[in-house]
């Protein structure tokens, strides 16, 4: 189950992820928001998809907000999230193989949607390497 969150910033973009998860049948649960006219406040979004995710309600997430910059930073505050924000499939793969990131974050206004689903593409097939390596520096981003 993949976790959605955005703000008005990231409304539209983040149609265009809902329409990608619908597509090849992937399952979500989206936290919203609602539309991009009223302007609501980040944190409060990056909040219930964090929680979803150490909760284990939610496997990742993704969350979307102008320029993915304020969500992401967000996120990163609880204990357990690795939110990577991504501008490109290299960064996208990346994450993936060697942060084990479970949340990817996009900037609404900062990524076209051509390039945003091709990233969220990559983020949602790329698994964890597993190396030995990776497994150790994550532990100490959790434990220090
Ligand atoms: O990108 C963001 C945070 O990093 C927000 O989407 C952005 O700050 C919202 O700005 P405004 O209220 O002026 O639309």
């Amino acid at each position: 189950m993949i976790a959605l969150g955005c703000d008005h910033g990231g409304y539209d973009l983040m149609q265009e992820v809902i329409a990608y998860l619908d597509k090849n049948g992937l399952e979500y649960k989206n936290f919203g928001c609602d539309n991009a006219k009223d302007a609501v406040d980040y944190p409060d979004y990056a909040k219930k998809v964090a929680e979803s995710i150490l909760s284990g309600e939610c496997d990742k997430g993704i969350l979307i907000c102008g320029t993915g910059i304020g969500i992401s930073i967000t996120a990163n505050r609880y204990k357990g999230i690795r939110a990577a924000l991504c501008t490109d499939c290299f960064c996208a793969e990346a994450t993936r193989q060697h942060n084990d990131a479970n949340i990817l974050a996009m900037g609404g206004r900062v990524v076209g949607p051509g390039l945003a689903i091709k990233i969220v593409d990559t983020f949602l097939n790329t698994p964890f390497s597993g190396a030995e390596r990776h497994a150790r520096r994550i532990g100490k981003i959790e434990h220090e």
